[in-house]
């Protein structure tokens, strides 16, 4: 049996009292003793991050990797794993979707300077960075389409929450001010990477499955939140900002606070904070999120999902936005109507669209390029992101100018006017000296050299000619040697070792050793290398040129991270900008592609929908080039004046009842993001909240069965839904005894039709709660048809006025390819249940077992005739006839 890996901990305690650790073990120790058990410590040795103890095991174990041992303490051989630094970002991004932090700690000395205090002394190392899944900003480590939101929540002792929010990756932040009853299904809309708590909170959130971080309470201090944030963005008052809650101060202060812990002391690159209001927005609550698979379906995939058949955005700040937006719709008309005509216009004027696509699809992430370069992780590419958006956007401004007659509406101007350069001079001037002093393909790091273009700076150009020209000098040293020597083989070669260095083969070695102006240097088996003084001081000439330029090329790299820092706030304005822009021309794209039309959205309280679609069916449908969608109308009122504010939906398995119920809700979620919707016309009086209840499904981690789940969610609704908001309900109480769940869906519908008052669908497979609703002033029957036609279902998908007259289900079930033998049986059981009531008996209904078995099927009349030959009596003319005879049955039969 294998021993268990010895801990770092252990392992103190051991050397404490056997043996001494090593000096480099002391240092390792006490800097994982700082960085603590829960994050894997890369301590960097040389060319490799090293893992040891249980960090090594969990990482090789995790990463696939060698464990191996380096030497012993106190005995015990101690686990070690590494990776290569120059592919360490891939192994982090393994590690941390693997849900590791990793702190990673560099050697922040040069070794040569470690020496000097001594032959025993150990280089000096600092944790330079802590990697957690919320705070990555590496292109590397994250999906350009995707957010990476690092989330914190916190709740006051007056009752009041706070959830603020941050992508570090482009530098947004964000805060908001909410009942801590709303706090979950916000936190879910976030779908964050990672939620900072406070851990008195920890026991309840910890199984949401979150990748929570708890934070001491003291983390949360607000009069340390309000210097921290006073200092970051340079205010002596956050007021300029916004009101902010004294809970949305706390949580802000902690995660700028958590932030720059993860960048080791270094300032945070976030935006100031936005104050968003909470009222604001459509809510919707978690159940409803996912059971409306709005980005991600329920199988957590993001193919499939609303956001995947509406999403086309060409850049990766565009299809954020149109994630974010689909995920927090509008509450207020204006702004609403504001976005659709920022749609439509693009959809009506295809060249404008077509050039203005064009044009994004050259820009980059100039978001998140501006956040690495803020960080200290950036390089050049990234400054020449930032060019060319800002380029971008001066061009989509020129292209206005080129259509006179074209006057954008408001939302569009706001973006354009955001792009202009006219009233940015230090934006454009940025611009214009990055086109001029990158290069167009520049290495990814800095201090690889080879960035700035000739022409921008006269002393690197200068350099860089004298070092052309000494090249040229070693050159004509070749001839002059192979003239002097006799050798004409000599070379003149270069190596990062020798530098520039003379080489003959070894027959020649003897005549150049024979010569006191050539020095030798070295003997392989390929050749003899030797140099002269001239040649050596050409190639320090040549080193120390490119040194320099090199040195240079760093500078001017600098300054213009500097300038990119100082210039942040704009450029995530261009940035932002473009991505509006994307998300509009994207969204009329879908809307041409698809036939979506703009909704009239008013503060009403009807939901009038003719031809409605839903968009994912439909694009599956047409993907399997089956059977095309059939569109159907919605009429609902919530004051019950024009239609019925609720309607009960019945109608076989299968008929298209869930389909219907969900395409109105996403019409009603798209029409608030600000797009257009999936149907021939829509009108929409807004709604305030959105609720699903549609299939349930186990929550057993958290020891809920399916009935529980559909119950707490059912509260949900009749606690919360007002006369404003939009409700679908599916088949609710079908988990439980028959007359319990008609009960509780009786129930239901009286309360959301009495009480709530809201707009609602309602889909069951009980008939009895047709004649409930037909006596209710504000509900409607309608029903899904199918048509029977020779023994075989066939669904119509139009929603009809009046209740469905059967289930059907056992045809379904026929359908779905129940045995014969049970299709049957449940058929028999039906009809005695139809024939005489719900009230039978356990003896009128033999259990299966006992029931006589399913009759075998009549032999057809070929099976008949051909029992009734004896072969052996028949001639051969007999036999051909009685073929003959046959084969005219079996054509009778078919
Ligand atoms: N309007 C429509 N046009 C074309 N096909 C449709 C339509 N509505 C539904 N369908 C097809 O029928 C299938 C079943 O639809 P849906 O799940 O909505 O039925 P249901 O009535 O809710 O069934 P059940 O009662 O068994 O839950 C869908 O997956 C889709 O392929």
């Amino acid at each position: 049996m294998s021993r268990p890996p010895i801990s770092a901990t252990t392992l103190i305690v051991s050397a404490k009292t056997t043996d001494k650790p090593t000096p480099m073990m002391v240092q390792y120790l006490a800097i994982k003793d700082e960085v603590g058990a829960e994050a894997l410590l890369f301590y960097r040795m040389g060319d490799f991050y090293e893992m040891f103890f249980d960090d090594a095991v969990r990482a090789a174990a995790t990463l696939d990797i060698a464990l191996t041992k380096r030497g012993k303490h106190a005995g015990q051989p101690i686990p070690m794993c590494g990776v290569p630094v120059h592919a360490a970002e891939a192994y982090l991004a393994r590690l941390i979707k693997a849900g590791f932090r990793v702190a990673v700690c560099e050697q922040t000395e040069d070794p040569a300077e470690a020496k000097k205090r001594g032959s025993k002394s150990v280089v000096r190392r600092e944790v330079v960075r802590l990697v957690t899944p919320g705070t990555l900003s590496e292109d590397t480590l994250l999906d350009a389409r995707d957010a990476n939101i690092l989330a914190a929540v916190v709740t006051g002792l007056s009752g009041d929450a706070a959830l603020v929010w941050a992508d570090v990756s482009d530098g947004s932040f964000h805060t908001c001010a909410l009942s801590p009853d709303d706090l979950l299904a916000e936190v879910t809309a976030l779908r964050p990477s990672e939620l900072l708590i406070p851990e008195t909170l920890y026991a309840d959130w910890a199984d949401q499955g979150l990748t929570l971080t708890p934070l001491a309470l003291t983390k949360f201090d607000r009069r340390a939140a309000e210097r921290l944030l006073g200092e970051r963005f340079d205010v002596a008052s956050l007021d300029g900002f916004g009101d902010f809650s004294p809970e949305e101060i706390r949580a802000a202060g902690a995660l700028i606070d958590y932030v720059e812990l993860t960048q080791a002391g270094d300032r945070a690159a976030l935006a100031p904070p936005r104050r968003t209001v909470r009222s604001g927005w459509l809510s919707i609550d978690s159940a409803t999120r996912a059971s409306l698979e709005i980005d991600r379906t329920l199988q957590g995939k993001r193919k499939g999902s609303l956001l995947s058949v509406i999403d086309r955005t060409v850049t990766g700040p565009g299809a954020r936005l149109l994630a974010a937006r689909l995920s927090r719709p509008l509450m207020d008309a204006t702004s609403i109507r504001a976005r659709l005509d920022a749609v439509s216009q693009l959809h009506d004027e295809a060249e404008w669209r077509g050039d203005l696509l064009a044009v994004l699809k050259t820009t980059g992430d100039a978001a998140r390029g501006c956040s690495r370069l803020q960080l200290g992780r950036g390089g050049p590419r990234d400054l020449l992101t930032i060019g060319a958006a800002i380029a971008a956007g001066e061009a989509i401004n020129a292209g206005l100018v080129k259509r006179p007659t074209l006057s954008p509406v408001a939302e569009l101007e706001a973006q354009l006017s955001a792009l202009s350069l006219s009233d940015k001079p230090q934006l454009a001037q940025l611009a214009r000296d990055l086109a001029k002093a990158i290069v167009e393909d520049p290495p990814m790091q800095a201090r690889d050299g080879g960035l700035i273009a000739t022409g921008w700076s006269a002393e690197i150009d200068r350099l860089r000619s004298l070092r052309d020209e000494t090249r040229r000098s070693v050159a004509a040293l070749q001839g002059k040697y192979a003239v002097a020597t006799g050798i004409t083989a000599l070379k003149v070669k270069h190596n990062n070792v020798l530098g520039y260095h003379i080489e003959v083969s070894p027959k020649h070695a003897d005549t150049m050793l024979g010569r006191d102006d050539f020095i030798h240097r070295q003997t392989l088996v390929s050749g003899v290398r030797f140099t002269t003084t001239d040649l050596s001081a050409l190639d320090r000439e040549i080193a120390g040129a490119a040194d320099k330029a090199k040195a240079l090329e760093l500078d001017a790299f600098e300054q213009f991270r500097t300038r990119v820092a100082d210039l942040a706030q704009p450029i995530r304005d261009v940035s932002n900008a473009l991505a509006a822009l994307d998300v509009h021309a994207g969204l009329a794209l879908w809307a041409l592609e698809s036939g979506a039309t703009k909704p009239i959205i008013d503060d009403g309280l009807t939901l009038d929908i003719d031809a409605g679609r839903h968009p994912v069916v439909e694009a599956a449908l047409a993907r399997q080039s089956a059977t095309r969608f059939t569109p159907n109308d919605t009429r609902l009122d919530g004051a019950a004046d024009d239609a019925p504010r609720l309607a009960l939906i019945t109608g076989p398995n299968m008929a298209g009842k869930s389909t219907y119920l969900r395409q109105t809700a996403l019409i009603v979620l798209l029409a608030q993001a600000g797009s257009f919707v999936p149907a021939k016309r829509a009108k929409l009086g807004l709604v305030d909240r959105l609720f699903s209840r549609v299939g349930a499904s186990d929550d057993l981690s958290r020891g809920r069965s399916t009935f529980m789940v559909e119950m707490i969610e059912t509260a949900a609704i009749l606690n919360q839904a007002t006369e404003r908001s939009f409700v679908i309900l599916d088949e609710i109480g079908r988990g439980t005894a028959t007359f319990d769940g008609l009960s509780i869906a009786w129930a239901a519908v009286e309360h959301l039709h009495a009480v709530n008052r809201c707009r609602a669908l309602f889909a069951t497979h009980y008939h009895e709660l047709t004649e409930l609703v037909a006596s209710l002033d504000g509900a409607q029957n309608l029903s899904l048809r199918a048509r029977e036609h020779e023994g075989e279902l066939i669904f119509l998908h139009d929603v009809k006025e009046g209740a469905a007259d059967r289930s059907y289900g056992i045809q379904v079930a026929k359908l779905a390819g129940l045995p014969p033998v049970a299709v049957a049986r449940a058929r028999a059981v039906l009809d005695r249940l139809e024939a005489e009531g719900t009230d039978l008996g356990i003896a009128d209904l033999p259990l299966f077992n006992a029931a006589p078995p399913v009759s075998q099927p009549k032999p057809s009349a070929v099976e008949d005739a051909l029992a009734a030959i004896d072969p052996d009596t028949l001639s051969p003319r007999d036999a051909l006839d009685l073929l003959y005879a046959l084969k005219r049955k079996l054509q009778a039969m078919s």
